[in-house]
């Protein structure tokens, strides 16, 4: 990442509860503005770092930096933070709720209120504003989740699972939401367990495993430093087999007589898998692509 295109920085984050090591030297940074997607399997340590970046878990060893100075004590108004249960109160209304959590974050009356009436209008609530939160569905508490971690005008939103549970609609409804967000210059940073999701909204990932980060960096840089690259082969009607079987620097992962797919060697040429692919029979789709972020995830994590 460029120097200067910083915004916040972990450096050898560690926590540890009892026996169990949550953090073991968590070291990552975030450009600002940017949509960061932050992946690791089950008990990798997600929700702990969130929870240290929001200073809701004292970590044992450390630093967190907010533009080169140590955080400090004023995290409530840089961030904004929707955690994965839910934090607000079924029975209440949604405008109301809202302006309370602006009023915790130290907006005055008139000023959460206007706050509340903005952040609603800007993710597209503004109808649900007298509804009470239990009768709304879930992707609609979401959103209403989102405007409370909103109300106060962060520099970064923490969300932790935050497409957990929501439809396909839902899910592209809310990452519309971030990615505007993103663009109007709030840094997001999201967990996820959805890795073609994340793949599709991120322009960042971090992957944390055991309390360590083992990958991090611009996904579409990741993509393109892996020395390997991934070629799936369509045929129009059944191909002879085999085809592809003595191609140098080339591994058959899975082929039938319709399809293939093949993972090629830094410096196998394509052009030659075609040609090979041509002789067996009628080719009707051919991608070569880098791998995708559940290959680069799964190597990893080593899975
Ligand atoms: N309050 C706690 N007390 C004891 N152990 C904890 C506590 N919170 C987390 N842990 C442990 O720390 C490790 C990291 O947990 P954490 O919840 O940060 O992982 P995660 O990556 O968010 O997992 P998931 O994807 O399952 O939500 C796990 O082994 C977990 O059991």
């Amino acid at each position: 990442m460029e120097v200067g295109r910083v915004v916040l920085e972990i450096e050898g984050l560690r926590k540890r509860y009892g026996g169990t090591v949550a953090l073991d030297g968590c070291t990552f940074a975030v450009a600002p503005k940017r949509l960061v997607g932050l992946l690791g399997p089950n008990g990798a340590g997600k929700t702990t770092l969130m929870r240290c970046l929001l200073g809701l878990v004292v970590p044992d060893g450390g630093e967190i930096r907010w533009s080169g100075e140590p955080l400090d004590g004023d995290r409530g108004r840089r961030f904004g933070y929707m955690p994965e249960e839910r934090g607000l109160y079924p029975s209440m209304r949604v405008a109301e709720q809202v302006r309370y959590f602006a009023m915790l974050s130290g907006l005055s009356s008139a000023a959460a209120a206007r706050a509340t009436t903005d952040v609603l209008q800007r993710i597209g609530a503004a109808d649900l504003a007298e509804r009470r939160l239990e009768e709304l569905s879930h992707g609609n508490q979401q959103r209403i989740q989102l405007a409370v971690a909103l109300v106060h005008d962060p520099e970064i939103l923490v969300l932790d699972e935050p497409f957990a549970g929501l439809d396909p609609l839902g899910v592209d409804q809310f990452g519309a939401l971030l990615l505007d967000l993103a663009a109007d210059g709030t840094t997001v940073l999201f967990s996820s367990h959805q890795l073609d999701l994340v793949q599709h909204l991120c322009q960042d990932i971090v992957t944390i495993h055991r309390g360590r980060v083992v990958l991090a960096g611009e996904l579409e840089e990741l993509q393109r430093a892996t020395a390997y690259r991934r070629v799936t082969v369509v045929f129009a009607a059944p191909a002879s087999t085999g085809w592809a079987d003595d191609l140098d620097g080339i591994t058959v992962e899975r082929a039938d007589d319709r399809h293939a797919q093949l993972r090629l060697d830094a410096g196998s040429d394509p052009d030659d898998v075609l040609q090979a692919a041509r002789t067996a029979g009628s080719v009707l789709r051919f991608d070569y692509e880098p791998p995708s972020l559940e290959e680069l995830f799964r190597e990893a994590v080593g899975r």
